[in-house]
């Protein structure tokens, strides 16, 4: 089924969407009481709005993986809330088919003050999982983690590298169609990011459809086929992965 606020319907094989989008923020001038008031008095702008994407538009087909690059603040993080729903545009629409999970912010969705064991539960259910579901796969998910130890312990005392192991593992323990990945991959160390990466390409086998934002520019492109480089909120370039790295690269 495919969601969106519009009834309007995609070719078969897109998974994602994006039309026209444009995500804009406030930019603030002033950073005292004092000074607002001053810039109000003198009918000064207090803030301006500022397109960290203006006028995207790409879609993705199903299977497909397809890397976003740019440079810091080019919009790929903005991007991927927008396809996640995490964020609205302020103009445009994205549609997806599918269940999507995003590995967006590191244990965005976990509570601080429950343990690992109910924030598997929680997380699991926000993707969209039953709690007879999540209990079937709760050892594997544990064990994928490698953090038995700690799985009755408050995360509010976990590490960083912690939450994403079992971010992670929840979420690529349920079923998804679209997985969105963030920089995050690179709080875990080493030997977990191979395990990741072999259980990303595993996904993509079984036919998932993957955006992944990564400075790994090696990385990604051998992950991704598809490179999508962003360039100040606009697409400067769409094709094969590696000729978009070499774009950036190039400056
Ligand atoms: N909530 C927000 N409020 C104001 N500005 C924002 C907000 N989120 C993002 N921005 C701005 O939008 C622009 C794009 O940010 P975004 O995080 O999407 O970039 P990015 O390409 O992911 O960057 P990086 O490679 O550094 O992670 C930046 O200039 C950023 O400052």
């Amino acid at each position: 089924m495919l969601k969106s606020s519009d009834t309007t319907q995609t070719a078969v094989e897109e998974a994602i969407v994006v039309e026209n989008l444009r995500k804009s923020f406030k930019l603030r001038h002033t950073h005292s009481l004092k000074e607002t008031f001053l810039a109000a008095m003198k009918r000064k702008p207090l803030t301006t709005d500022f397109n960290a994407l203006n006028d995207v538009s790409f879609s993705v087909a199903r299977g497909e993986s397809l890397a976003l690059l740019g440079f810091n603040g080019s919009g790929k993080s903005t991007m991927l809330k927008l396809i996640s729903g995490v964020l609205a545009p302020d103009h445009g629409r994205v549609l997806t088919r599918g269940r999507v999970a995003g590995l967006i912010e590191v244990g965005a969705g976990f509570h601080p003050d429950l343990s690992g064991r109910e924030n598997v539960y929680l997380n699991a259910a926000i993707l969209g999982m039953s709690k007879r579901e999540t209990e079937a796969r709760f050892d594997e998910i544990v064990a994928f983690s490698e953090i038995e130890r700690f799985i009755d312990t408050e995360v509010k005392h976990y590490s960083s590298g912690m939450f994403l192991r079992l971010a992670f593992s929840v979420a690529i323990h349920t079923e998804v169609d679209i997985l969105l990945i963030d920089e995050i991959l690179s709080v875990g160390d080493e030997p977990f990011q191979e395990k990741c990466l072999a259980r990303i390409r595993g996904l993509h086998d079984e036919g998932k459809t993957l955006v992944v934002v990564s400075h790994d520019l090696n990385m990604v492109s051998n992950l991704c086929q598809r490179g999508v480089l962003l360039r100040g909120g606009q697409i400067a370039f769409d094709g094969d992965s590696k000729e978009a790295v070499a774009l950036m690269r190039a400056g």
